[in-house]
């Protein structure tokens, strides 16, 4: 399995271009189930992740061809991806390839919708707590589908079509609320959902699905209203930038000093994370290309935060800002709302010297002046990028393990950050 070695110290200077978002890509493919026509894609980040829905979304019997660079297209254009459902051969998602990633569950929404039935597997993802499906299975059931467990695999079934409904969610899910959203766009009649997720990602899937035909109004509130159509047809989206992307880079400049510019990246779609790093001390100013982020000599300030859905900060940043607290000056309390077992990095960091301690939902977080590199592993995507940016600030050498989450949401973590002047590289087998 490959690892990424680190050795720490240097400062970060220069650009980084921000890719798509994974976590918007990925309902976008999945939308693609919802048309007979093709629905193009630009801007799709090159994941292990997105590679893994390919072949979910090809076993499903869709063409996915991937667009090669054009004249003009910059070195670090993400690509674009013709996804044509036009004939939907099987409509059960399997095990082997369900179990790798969570969104791929997703699937069942378009596949109930449009072919009146779906056979998917209970799905994997990070281990960052048990994530049950009990809230997708909840609006898909209000949405007239049958649904039952079997072996691991959920199973819905609704011979007649959906037909539109009240959707109200108990607690805020973007999965919930991306499968509702996507199974009303071909419900009979008009779909309320209530305390709706309002993360960017959800905004970005109903603007392209309002694009291929849906009535959907309210993306971005808490309450979305869906009026069903019969068909949707093909279109063409860009996916928007990654704001955990951003926020990642962002944090590994605020801990190591530097001046990077962060190339196509978005403020207002992390401005409580930017928030709590000009807190911390870093100086942040938007212009034309994106986000810069610098700090020159200052010291980083301890900060109290807590994860919290969309415009909160958001959890998948809640590593790396413990990362960047562990050498503040003085004490920081972070709170993890969202899931209940995101802490796996604690103990990783603690290898660095971090000095963390657990109670309950909050880390409290004792700065010290320098972490020291150690080798590192970490079964979670946003905790592994925790450590590497950790590994950017410590003294020495760090290696980082089973980068296989890694790969999952960064591209070209190794590429990008070398470019800036890390001492970062991927060591392979
Ligand atoms: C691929 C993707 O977009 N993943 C993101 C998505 O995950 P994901 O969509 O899985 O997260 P949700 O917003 O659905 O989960 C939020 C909370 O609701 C709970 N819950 C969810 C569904 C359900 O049926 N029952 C239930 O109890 C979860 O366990 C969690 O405690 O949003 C999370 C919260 O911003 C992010 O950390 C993930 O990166
Ligand atoms: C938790 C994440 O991904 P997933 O929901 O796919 O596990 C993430 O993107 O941080």
């Amino acid at each position: 399995m490959d690892r990424i070695r680190i050795v720490g110290g240097n400062k970060l200077n220069g650009i980084i271009p921000i890719s798509g978002a994974k976590n918007a890509a990925l309902p976008l493919m999945i939308a693609g189930l919802l048309s007979e026509d093709t629905l193009i894609l630009d801007n799709v980040p090159r994941l292990a992740d997105v590679a893994q829905l390919q072949r979910i979304l090809g076993n499903h019997g869709v063409d996915i061809m991937s667009a090669g660079k054009r004249p003009g297209d910059h070195e670090y254009q993400g690509q674009t991806l013709h996804i044509s459902a036009a004939d939907i051969i099987d409509t059960t998602a399997p095990y082997e390839l369900v179990s790798r990633m969570r969104a791929s569950f997703w699937v069942i929404a378009p596949l109930v919708a449009r072919m009146h039935e779906a056979k998917v597997s209970l799905p994997g993802g990070c281990a960052i707590g048990t994530r049950p499906v009990d809230l997708l299975i909840m609006a898909l059931e209000k949405l007239g589908a049958e649904m039952t467990i079997d072996g691991g695999y959920v199973i819905a079934k609704a011979p007649g079509g959906l037909k539109g409904a009240n959707i109200d969610f108990p607690k805020v899910t973007v999965s919930g609320t991306h499968v509702a959203l996507m199974a009303a766009t071909l419900a009979k009649g008009t779909t309320v959902i209530t305390n709706a997720a309002c993360e960017p990602e959800i905004v970005d899937v109903a603007d392209c699905l309002n694009k291929m035909g849906a009535r959907i109004a309210g993306a971005g509130t808490t309450r979305i209203v869906v009026e069903g159509v019969t068909k949707l047809r093909g279109a063409r989206h860009t996916v928007l930038p990654d704001r955990i992307e951003t926020g990642t880079y962002a944090m590994a400049v605020a801990m190591t000093g530097g001046d990077v510019q962060l190339a196509g990246a978005r403020p207002e779609l992390l401005q409580s994370a930017l928030d709590v790093l000009t807190q911390a001390g870093a100086i942040i100013s938007v212009n034309n290309e994106g986000i810069r982020v610098a700090r020159n000599g200052a010291g980083i300030r301890p900060v109290t935060v807590s994860t919290a859905p969309f415009p909160g900060f958001p959890t998948d940043l809640q590593a790396q800002l413990m990362s960047l607290m562990a050498c503040a000056d003085g004490s920081s309390h972070i709170t993890e709302t969202i899931f209940e077992n995101r802490f796996m990095h604690v103990q990783e960091l603690a290898r660095f010297g971090a000095r963390i301690s657990l109670d309950g939902e909050t880390a409290t977080i004792e700065g010290i002046k320098k972490l020291r590199g150690a080798p590192v592993m970490a079964t979670d995507l946003r905790a592994s990028v925790s450590l590497v940016i950790a590994g950017l600030a410590a003294e020495g050498e760090t290696m980082v393990n089973r980068v296989y989450h890694l790969d999952r949401g960064f591209e070209r973590l190794e590429d990008k950050l070398s470019a800036c002047g890390a001492t970062i590289e991927r060591i392979s087998g």
